[in-house]
């Protein structure tokens, strides 16, 4: 028998624990996982590196069509792969016009499968404009539904409002799609950010206090009720504490169908950070201090998370400047930084296993959305890798995102990427990318 290739020697990070294994592949697909693969076939040589599932990111966005000079899926894919990634899922603002019917989500699916070096699915948005469209969204084969509880940033994606909200899970819930849902109460954020700016502060720390935790709680309990009344799966995107994390790990616990998505910024940077770099941090919800950031992170080690997905969301300089803080755009660029950030921040500073940072990065957003191919080394999946010096420290130089405006760069980690392969193609090798070869659609179930 031949294969197409044969990964040697590596040692892979599965759920069940590390296994010392050579990998075959053929078709696209992981086809073999043995000690010794006798087969003939091109070599890798994997031999003290680490095989980790490419990274699912469920949450970026790079905003193709209508705001590509932002991000594009040309150089968001690049930095994704370039950090281990192997799929994402593309939020459906800041693309303009963003997805809220079937239109839009056949314009995006086009360019994505034409320039992304990597496969994708598609958030659809649930919006008190497209209500009525949701159906047709789900038809069209988005991955989940992304509603704002707080004003987006964007006059064409509207908050949902409670109806809305509550309507849209039940849309959903017939549908068996995950509703995901930026939790930061309006009417919290909104009234204080009036507060302070009518007092004429627009400083770093004003914007800080406009968004406190109290506004994720609010929003994260008003979000549980909902699914639990209408059935729905809720995702809660971002949660920037752990007292966030908390209460919706008790919901679950009790048998609401939720899910929890952290983001590496919040496991990595802290309000002293924001102060220090200024608007390449700025993010809704904002960045917490130490001590709740370490509340954060202990709910993660409890394996309270579920997800890390990036939020990956850059703009131009010129929306990045002004003196005043609420004007900024608020958006972080971290999509090639997650496998790093889980494994010196996670892995190599707390103990965070292995395993973890694959289930995290990979296996649970695949489970979630329904990407039965997709954050698993074993047969019968895609052969997304990851290819992981594990005892290398690097500072971080080059970025591959548009603006390259990263938060991220010149830090130092632990665990370098040296190879990204998907299905089996290589994608990334040492500063290289492979060709576009076209990319497929991610749909759930599928
Ligand atoms: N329109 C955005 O890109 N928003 C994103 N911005 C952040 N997180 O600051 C988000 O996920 O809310
Ligand atoms: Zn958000
Ligand atoms: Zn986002």
């Amino acid at each position: 028998m031949s294969l197409d290739l044969i990964v040697r020697g590596g040692t892979l990070v599965t759920p069940d624990g590390l296994r010392r294994a050579d990998l075959g592949v053929s078709g696209g697909q992981i086809v073999d996982i043995s000690p010794e693969i006798a087969a003939a076939g091109e070599t890798l040589d994997a031999s003290g590196l680490h095989i980790f599932p490419g990274v699912v990111d469920a949450h970026v966005h790079f905003n193709e069509p209508g705001r590509t000079h932002w991000e594009g899926f040309e150089t968001g894919s690049r930095a994704l792969v370039a950090g281990g990634g192997t799929s994402f899922l593309d939020m459906p603002l800041n693309s303009s016009p963003p997805v809220l019917g079937r239109a839009e989500f056949e314009a995006k699916r086009a360019l994505g499968q034409q320039k992304s070096l990597v496969d994708f699915g598609l958030w659809g948005g649930l919006t008190p404009l497209n209500l009525d469209r949701l159906e047709e969204l789900a038809e069209a084969g988005v991955v989940a539904f992304k509603a704002f509880m707080s004003h987006s940033g964007l006059e064409e994606f509207p908050a949902a409002d409670d109806l809305t909200l509550l309507e849209g899970m039940r849309v959903a819930a017939r549908h068996g799609l995950v509703v995901g849902a930026h939790a930061e109460s309006d009417g919290l954020t909104r009234g204080l950010a009036e507060q302070v700016r009518a007092g004429g502060r627009t400083g770093v720390r004003d914007y800080l206090s406009s968004r406190p935790v109290v506004a994720e709680l609010e929003a994260v309990g008003r979000a549980l009720l909902f699914a639990e009344e209408t059935g729905a799966a809720l995702h809660l995107v971002h949660l920037s504490s752990g007292r966030a994390v908390a209460l919706a790990y008790e919901a679950k616990q009790r048998g609401v169908d939720v899910s929890i998505e952290t983001c590496p910024h919040y496991l990595h940077f802290t309000d002293e950070d924001v102060e220090r770099v200024g608007a390449a941090l700025k993010c809704a919800p904002p960045l917490r201090s130490g001590a709740v950031q370490e509340e954060l992170w202990a709910e993660l080690l409890a394996g309270h998370v579920d997800t890390v997905g990036s939020d990956h969301s850059p703009a131009p300089p010129d929306l990045k400047t002004s003196d005043d803080f609420f004007a900024l755009w608020g958006g972080i660029s971290g999509v090639q930084s997650t496998l790093n950030v889980l494994l010196s921040d996670g892995h190599a500073a707390r103990g965070l296993p292995l395993e973890a940072v694959a289930a995290l990065s990979a296996l649970n957003p695949a489970r979630r959305f329904g990407l039965a191919h997709k954050g698993r080394l074993e047969v019968g999946a895609d052969a997304d890798l990851a290819l992981v010096k594990l005892d290398e420290t690097f500072t971080l130089t080059e970025l591959h995102d548009r603006w390259q405006q990263n938060p991220f760069a010149g830090e130092a980690y632990r665990g370098r990427v040296l190879h990204t392969l998907s299905r089996g193609h290589t994608v990334y090798h040492g500063g290289h990318f492979g060709p576009p070869r076209r990319a497929r659609l991610l749909r759930p179930r599928s």
